[in-house]
């Protein structure tokens, strides 16, 4: 990384200040030829300190361009560990591009899209797994997300990629010892170490991508999808969820028809709730397509709320029709005032809790109403206990990325085939083969063996001046 690299650093538009940065061993030489601390100039030529802020004129040939102020960061203390020059401009477009023009004809050249994060990576600054954080937190869409990611960011995944690594390095040079000196290890010795550290490789990598779906819930949010039969409350729970009167609520059936759909956040976490039409045999024209439309966000729901009311039965084959049965699911048994008061009684000559078919036995059910408000705290906490499961919210490390989720997957089975082969005494050249797949894999989460076409994935997906 020889050339210097600049670009504008701050989105493209009208705003308080634009930065615009270089990184590269140019940086602050290129820099100096444009900046005066006069109006008038001469260019400044006096040593530029390392972080300190300098007040001062953007020149081009002695026209004053901007006032701004100039940041020089001497590698290593900077964000790539190069050169970095930060040179905060009033924000505008035309202001902007000029000084990056100017910039560029004095021998820097247009980084491309996440260059300076990859210099940062490139530099081993940070890890893969960092590098990755700072997308992550740009594109952060709840409090949540941007936990993980900031903590992330600091090391937290990398740190237990890189134990589970050594871990296995030790496991493999005891193996290649006796490759190399077989007489000195004795033949039948005792793979049980060997065997407990693989082991608790293994379980650690399955506790990742056992979490991995709840841990994509808190990056990317979660779809939940209001459903079941005309009139049982679907509209009203909505609102009450959204604290608004978003649906149309009426005590005729068939209120609604096309699906309702709005975003809110639960405990800093981003939720779609939608709001379907009540599915049921129908012959009118518009009834027939809202259902088809419900039956569509059913599907791709992450989590099915599906609502029954009391006094009611449902067949088995009625239940089928309605929701697919892999679907991650929650029983609502809505108007529950009607068959109980607020104490828990059973309410003399009300209705009965709804009847569902044996299928519905393992899913989770919860009791409330909509109209009375109760039971509503009691059912986001089950919302969030099926979705997000015991992911702890204290930041620590967790795989929201396919990336680490498949490497992780890869390894674990190479593992797999290296315990097998320690207890049924393989040749130590298969086991070390496994180990060292396995190992590979885990550098390749963290990029201490990750490929060109894994960081051009990865880099390019940031934008210019990240
Ligand atoms: N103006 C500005 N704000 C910014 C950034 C930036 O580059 N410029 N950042 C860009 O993302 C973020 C902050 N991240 C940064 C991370 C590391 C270093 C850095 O210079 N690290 C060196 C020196 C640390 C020190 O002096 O203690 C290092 O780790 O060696 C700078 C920014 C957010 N805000
Ligand atoms: N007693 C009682 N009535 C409720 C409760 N929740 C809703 N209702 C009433 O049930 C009727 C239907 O409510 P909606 O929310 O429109 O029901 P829906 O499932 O959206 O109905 P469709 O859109 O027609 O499928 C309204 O009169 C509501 O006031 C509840 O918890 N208890
Ligand atoms: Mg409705």
């Amino acid at each position: 990384m020889n050339d210097t690299i600049a670009a504008i650093a701050t989105p493209f538009g009208s705003g308080g200040i634009g930065v615009i940065r270089m990184s590269g061993p140019d940086a602050v030489a290129i820099a100096a030829q444009f900046f005066s601390r006069t109006r008038t100039g001469p260019p400044f030529t006096g040593n530029l300190k390392t972080h300190q802020v300098y007040h001062g004129y953007f020149l081009d040939s002695g026209e004053v361009i901007d006032e701004v102020l100039l940041i020089p960061m001497r590698g290593p203390k900077s964000y790539t560990a190069e050169d970095v020059v930060e040179i905060q401009a009033h924000s505008g477009t035309v202001v902007l591009k000029q000084i990056l023009e100017c910039l560029l004809s004095g021998g820097a050249r247009l980084a491309d899209p996440g260059e300076f994060t990859r210099r940062a990576f490139l530099n081993q600054r940070i890890d893969l797994t960092q590098a990755e954080a700072v997308a992550d937190i740009i594109n952060a869409r709840s409090t949540a997300a941007l936990k993980f990611a900031a903590a992330q960011n600091t090391g937290a995944l990398k740190h237990q990629i890189q134990e589970m690594r050594n871990q296995l390095i030790q496991v493999l040079s005891q193996v290649e010892v006796s490759i190399d000196f077989p007489d000195d290890v004795p033949r039948e010795n005792d793979p049980s170490q060997s065997t407990a550290d693989i082991d608790s490789v293994m379980d650690r990598c399955r506790e990742f991508i056992r979490q991995h779906e709840e841990a994509c819930f808190l990056k990317e949010g979660i779809c939940l999808a209001i459903c079941g039969k005309p009139n049982v409350g679907k509209s009203s729970l909505m609102n009450r969820l959204l604290s608004k009167e978003k649906s149309i609520v009426t005590a005729l059936p068939g209120t609604t028809r096309d699906p309702i759909q709005e975003a809110m956040t639960m405990n800093g976490i981003p939720f779609v709730v939608t709001d379907t039409a009540g599915i049921h045999d129908t012959d009118d024209l518009v009834e027939i397509i809202g259902i088809e439309r419900a039956k569509d966000h059913i599907r791709g729901a992450d989590l099915v709320l599906f609502m029954v009311e009391p006094g009611t039965a449902l067949s088995e084959m009625e239940f089928k029709k309605m929701v697919p049965l892999d679907k991650r699911m929650l029983v609502v048994v809505n108007k529950i005032d009607l068959t109980r008061d607020t104490n828990g009684q059973a309410k003399p000559g009300g209705p009965g809790l709804p009847e569902l078919p044996e299928i519905c036995d393992q899913i989770p059910k919860i009791h409330i109403s909509a109209l009375h408000n109760q039971g509503i705290q009691p059912l986001k906490d089950k919302i969030m206990q099926l979705c997000i499961g015991d992911l702890t919210m204290d930041g620590s490390a967790v795989i929201p990325n396919l990336r680490h989720k498949t490497a992780l997957t890869k390894a674990l089975s190479f593992l797999e085939s290296a315990k097998q082969g320690l207890l049924t005494g393989q040749p130590e050249e298969t086991l070390a083969i496994d180990l060292k797949n396995s190992i590979d894999l885990l550098g390749s989460i963290t990029g201490e063996t990750a490929s060109i076409d894994i960081l051009d994935t990865i880099f390019n997906n940031f934008c210019i001046g990240k």
